[in-house]
């Protein structure tokens, strides 16, 4: 009852969030791809693994002995024949057994949970390596928070599998043959008869894992869902205080919250009402024992006292491994579907990539021509449509237009980040799907506006754009770029640590920090996307400063939203819909009195009126 209000209220919710869930937790058993996971354990196959299977063995064949030594030996031959001195060597060996079984044991763990760890920090390292070298399409089609949730959990659902699953269900299939073979060796007619109730036994845990395995994957599509939320809540957390949105926020999440308590409940009380039937077909099983056991050791020869003794040994460690199969199989059918969504990632290709032969980018001296460029982002619609452009190598290109005009498509076709769909961008008459990616990459820098600053001292961030440099060269580009003076003026100077996203930094700081950066990297290629906001007319001077001097001697295109950068561009490019409208430079296009000249029209009355 007391679920009811925020369930309603989740409910009013669910328009403004919307989650992509991974809907189907788990997939029919699938060889090849269980190969494809078992390949994973290859590069253990010659130490961990092994020595992990040894470990089993011995625990396995221990822990099937013991019985015969308490049922056959204790009491056909011992107490049967009042032989004493086998007593002692009894006590013994059961010694011996238990301490061998002690010490297999722990290395059965040890090395288990050894193996499944590397494992997975194996899968995850090359999830990672993999997924930040994918191209800014696969990334355009899903959010960060996404593809997070997505490398953690379904990493985590195959650790199980690989601490416990593989090496323990090797163990409980040896100990179930182990404890048949036995069985039927000691007496058939008593083994058909305690495992009369195997069908019924077997019937019902189907059934029931069924019903179970799906309430586990309901609690993980819950907290999945969970997850994207909390995540996407802290990302936004500045926009959601900012708009009032902390009660429509708190609601949506009390409600998945809920959910996930509740699915949790119906998966563990599901869960618990299993135990109870395997109990109960554990009793049939030694009732069927102790009334057919005894009649046969009163009617006929071959069963006694200890092999009766030894039947209630194996069938008590009969079930365990029967309840073990059981949930290996649920976790395989799980791991099935976490599997093939990482495999999925995996075998995503970089759509970007090299061409078979790369041209070096050496020689380059940067001059870039669009050749009849045709973009576009989601194969639906153009944002660029048949763009021609040629650009002279240590010109500076200042784009303007309208948001949306294809300003920055223009940007990410010269930086690579997308291949156009159709026509050419070419650096010095070559395409830039020949050029070597990594040269093209280290010789064309974006300057962005919001630019990322990771977590780590000021001096590593600028260092970012050339991971080689010294020190000194650090310095040098912060103090050409005009950072050096807020940079020493913080707490550690060079040394502060800033964290994520840079919060302690003031957008016109971060901006100099990204030129210095592009300084350090000194590109070929500068893109440039010139501030928006406005800031306080001595650190516009600053940054004036500093992109005169980041402009020297490269190619440099700047989406522009001053005048003054605009003035000074050596060609202006006007856009609006994917399509150039007007090009020349600003005498030219002033002259022409079209859409530019508005544009300065306007922004000068903006000036004015401010
Ligand atoms: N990653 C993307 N996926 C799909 N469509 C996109 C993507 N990026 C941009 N677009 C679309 O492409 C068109 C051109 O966008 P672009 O970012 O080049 O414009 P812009 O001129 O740089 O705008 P602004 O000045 O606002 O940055 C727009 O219609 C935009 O919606």
């Amino acid at each position: 009852m007391a679920t009811k209000k925020p369930e309603s209220k989740s409910l009013e919710n669910r328009e403004r969030f919307y989650y992509t869930q991974d809907r189907i937790a788990e997939k029919p058993f699938n060889w090849p791809q269980m190969l494809r996971l078992l390949g994973y354990l290859k590069p253990y196959s010659k130490t961990l693994l092994p020595a992990a299977v040894v470990a089993l063995l011995v625990n396995t064949a221990v822990r099937l002995f013991v019985p015969i030594l308490i049922g056959k030996v204790a009491f056909d031959r011992v107490i049967g024949q009042r032989d004493t001195h086998a007593l002692y060597w009894l006590v013994a060996a059961i010694a011996a057994m238990y301490l061998i079984n002690l010490i297999s044991n722990y290395f059965r763990i040890k090395l288990t949970n050894k193996l499944g760890q590397y494992v997975i920090y194996d899968l995850r390292k090359v999830l990672f390596n993999h997924v930040q070298k994918l191209s800014h399409r696969f990334f355009d089609q899903r959010s960060a928070g996404s593809v997070l949730v997505r490398i953690i959990n379904d990493v985590n659902s195959l650790q199980d599998l690989f601490t416990n699953g593989i090496v323990n269900t090797l163990m409980d299939l040896i100990q179930l043959i182990g404890i048949l073979v036995i069985m039927f060796t000691l007496s058939w007619q008593l083994a058909l008869a305690v495992l009369v109730v195997l069908p019924i036994m077997f019937f019902l845990s189907t059934k029931f894992r069924r019903k179970i395995r799906r309430a586990w994957q309901m609690v993980r599509v819950k907290l999945s869902k969970l997850n994207s939320h909390l995540n996407e809540s802290l990302q936004g957390v500045r926009v959601t205080q900012s708009f009032n949105q902390e009660v429509n926020n708190e609601a949506f999440f009390d409600g998945v919250n809920i959910e996930t308590r509740e699915t949790q409940n119906q998966a563990q009380q599901k869960s618990a009402t299993f135990s109870p039937f395997v109990e109960g077909a554990n009793a049939v099983g030694s009732a069927i024992l102790i009334w057919f056991g005894s009649y046969l050791i009163l009617n006929s020869g071959n069963v006694t006292t200890g092999v009766f003794v030894s039947f209630a040994f194996y069938l008590g460690m009969f079930w365990d491994p029967i309840s073990r199969l059981g949930q290996t199989y649920n976790q395989l059918l799980m791991a099935m579907a976490s599997s093939e969504r990482i495999f999925e990632f995996l075998d995503e290709k970089p759509i970007v990539k090299d061409s078979e032969a790369p041209v070096s980018m050496e020689h380059i001296k940067g001059t870039i021509d669009f050749e009849d460029v045709v973009f576009s982002y989601d194969d639906k619609r153009n944002a660029l449509n048949h763009i021609n452009l040629h650009m002279n190598a240590g010109d500076t290109i200042a784009l303007v237009g309208h948001t949306g005009s294809g300003k920055s498509t223009i940007a990410n076709l010269i930086a690579r980040f997308y291949d156009v769909t159709g026509g050419s961008v070419k650096f010095d008459g070559i395409d830039v799907r020949d050029i070597n990616l990594e040269e093209l990459r280290a010789n064309v820098s974006t300057v962005i506006q919001d630019t990322f600053i990771f977590s780590g001292t000021i001096l590593e961030n600028i260092r970012f754009g050339r991971p080689g440099a010294t020190d000194e060269e650090v310095i040098a580009a912060a103090e050409a770029a005009g950072a050096d003076d807020f940079i020493k003026q913080l707490s550690n100077g060079y040394e502060t640590e800033v964290e994520e996203r840079g919060n302690i930094l003031s957008v016109g700081e971060r901006q100099l920090l990204s030129f210095a950066r592009a300084l350090l990297a000194n590109p070929k290629i500068l893109i440039l996307d010139e501030a928006t906001s406005s800031i306080d007319t001595e650190s516009e001077l600053k940054i004036q400063e500093a992109t005169d001097k980041l402009l020297e001697g490269r190619t440099s295109i700047i989406i522009a939203h001053r005048l003054s950068t605009i003035r000074e561009a050596d060609k202006i490019i006007v856009l609006e819909n994917g399509n150039i409208l007007e090009q020349g430079t600003h005498d030219e296009l002033m002259v022409l009195g079209g859409k530019y000249y508005e544009l300065v029209i306007s922004q000068f009355e903006a000036l004015n009126a401010s």
